[in-house]
């Protein structure tokens, strides 16, 4: 649950965050001890006596000779931490370590199992991805995202040619997504969900799909958030991206917070790991 913000924080708290070039701001985003367990059935099969007990596990343990295991996979496991104005906060780990599951339950997407995500203000966290169709073209999506985003439906189309030319896909805004490649519809989304210039701005590696000019037009628009003191959160697999984008950054790794601090130390730090890990295999 997205909550309002309606305490002060205690300045010591923030200790240690890095600034970059933009001067930070007040907190604006506070994720207090937030857990997020997912139940999955059906995954596979066991014994009867195997099942856990309550109402839902036996009913889907109805059948001949064996059940579904209602299994839980706890995805986020007690991450605390505050944003401030003006912040970018990178979010790396391997995979299947939560970044995802973070990201969409900071905006609201996923509700918490535990703990809570307190917001100041209106709360701008919006995730475009949640509403567009795949079956409908870019050019509604358009509308369907900058509705979702907020905009008025004059707004909307004020904006589209900015928002195609942005995303670089051209005529095919006018062809059902399904029909795009990855990158073109990781691009159209985060075309889409900058046009705003939001408060919070979320981007799941929608940057690392695009090529380079589509990366630097990226990169003027976070800093274009920023500068109006919005906070912007970016999960990617390029540690690369991370270190040019973000001035901090959360290192997940099994669903935990193991290291928040300036973008440097932790893509260092996480470097090295991943490195280990490599040379493990
Ligand atoms: N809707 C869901 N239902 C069940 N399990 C899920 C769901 N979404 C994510 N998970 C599980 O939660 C864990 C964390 O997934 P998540 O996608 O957040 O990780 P990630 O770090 O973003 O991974 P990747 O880097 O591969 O995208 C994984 O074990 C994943 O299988």
């Amino acid at each position: 649950m997205t909550e309002e913000l309606d305490f002060e924080i205690d300045p010591e708290d923030l200790e240690g965050i890095s600034a970059g070039k933009t001067s930070l701001g007040a907190p604006c985003l506070v994720v207090d001890d937030l857990h997020v367990t997912f139940r999955v059935f059906g995954a596979k099969r066991i014994r009867n006596s195997q099942v856990k007990s309550g109402w839902f596990a036996k009913f889907m343990s109805r059948g001949v000779g064996g059940a579904s295991a209602v299994r839980e996979v706890r995805a986020v496991k007690g991450i605390s931490f505050a944003a401030r104005h003006g912040e970018s906060i990178g979010i790396v780990g391997i995979n299947g370590s939560g970044k995802s599951t973070l990201l969409r339950a900071i905006a609201g997407l996923i509700p918490p199992t535990k703990g809570a995500v307190y917001v100041s203000g209106e709360p701008a966290l919006l995730g475009v991805q949640a509403v567009l169709m795949g079956s409908l073209t870019g050019e509604r999506n358009v509308m369907i995202g900058g509705l979702a985003l907020g905009l008025s439906e004059a707004e909307v189309k004020e904006r589209f040619d900015d928002i195609v030319d942005f995303s670089g896909i051209g005529d095919s805004v006018y062809l059902p997504m399904k029909t795009y490649s990855s990158g073109m519809a990781a691009r159209l989304r985060f075309a889409i969900s900058s046009a705003a210039i939001p408060d919070i701005l979320m981007i799941d590696e929608a940057l690392a799909t695009g090529d380079a000019t589509f990366r630097k037009k990226s990169k003027n628009r976070i800093d274009e958030v920023r500068d109006k003191a919005g906070t912007v959160f970016l999960v990617s697999h390029s540690i690369a991206t991370v270190e040019s984008i973000c001035t901090r950054v959360l290192w997940v790794h099994e669903g935990e917070l193991i290291m928040d601090g300036p973008s440097e130390e932790v893509c260092a730090a996480y470097k090295q790991f991943a490195r280990a890990k490599r040379l493990q295999r």
